[in-house]
């Protein structure tokens, strides 16, 4: 399929946020197509967060258009913008499953919270699913502290799964792993976007990842998408600040 063909499943046009004098965001532009991975790359506190929480409703812009699945964030209600959020899974860094909770209750967690999208009658089901998904079905009973930092993560993938999200946002998904777990959560990264079609959005600073999952990638710097391309076009580039990128 070419690619003007595709469906735009997240579109930012010149957003703006700032706190005070702080301009974080200064006219960002971001399109996320249909089965698409895009890598997003910044440096530490360059607005990356800002940008996702303008995206899911959590953080108000200062002027620009945030546009998710067709509909404008700043229009929506606060149970449309839950509804929404229903069709957007989030792996996040560190993973960030409850520690007090086993698997199956990690995993139960995002069901019980839309039970408009899923009959909870199904919930064992789609737990075992999930879990077969990442290759970790007999963890199902465990407690996160009895998983080692590779098995949790590929837990918490299991858990932005469970409602067959249309958009995942992965933060920092290989952060703290060593160089083959990393590797293996990417590999599976790319089966389920094969499996589910689903569209990501990858924010990482792992140069690694990026190339192996990156279909394109956008540079953030100094408020806007400073560059824009594939990892081979960017990382063949010229400009320092690119350049900076991949070193
Ligand atoms: N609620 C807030 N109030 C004031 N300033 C904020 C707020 N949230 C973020 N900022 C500022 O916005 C800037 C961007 O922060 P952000 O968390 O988006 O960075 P980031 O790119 O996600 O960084 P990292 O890679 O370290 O997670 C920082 O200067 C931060 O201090």
């Amino acid at each position: 399929m070419k690619e003007e063909t595709k469906n735009t499943v997240i579109n930012i046009q010149d957003l703006h946020k700032g706190f005070g004098e702080n301009k974080v965001l200064n006219g960002f532009n971001l399109q996320l197509l249909e089965g698409e991975n895009l890598v997003l790359m910044g440096k530490s506190g360059s607005g990356k967060s800002v940008m996702i929480k303008c995206l899911v409703g959590l953080m108000e812009p200062d002027s620009g258009k945030v546009e998710v699945l067709g509909r404008e964030i700043s229009t929506m209600k606060r149970q449309e913008l839950d509804e929404l959020r229903a069709d957007i899974g989030f792996l996040f860094q560190g993973s960030a499953l409850y520690d007090s909770m086993t698997v199956r209750e990690n995993l139960e967690f995002p069901l019980r919270r839309h039970t408009h999208k899923f009959d909870l009658e199904n919930t064992d089901e789609l737990v075992l699913e999930a879990l077969n998904n990442v290759g970790l079905p007999h963890t199902i009973n465990m407690m996160p502290a009895e998983l080692s930092g590779g098995m949790q993560r590929r837990v918490a993938l299991a858990r932005a799964l469970i409602l067959k999200p249309k958009i995942i946002f992965y933060d920092e998904p290989t952060t703290g792993l060593d160089p083959i777990t990393a590797k293996e959560i990417i590999l599976l990264m790319l089966d389920i976007q094969k499996k589910y079609k689903t569209s990501s959005l990858i924010i990482t600073h792992d140069v690694d990842c990026a190339r192996v999952i990156s279909n394109r990638m956008i540079l953030l710097l100094d408020g806007i998408n400073y560059a824009e391309g594939s990892f081979e076009e960017l990382s063949a580039s010229k400009d320092p600040k690119v350049m900076a990128f991949f070193k």
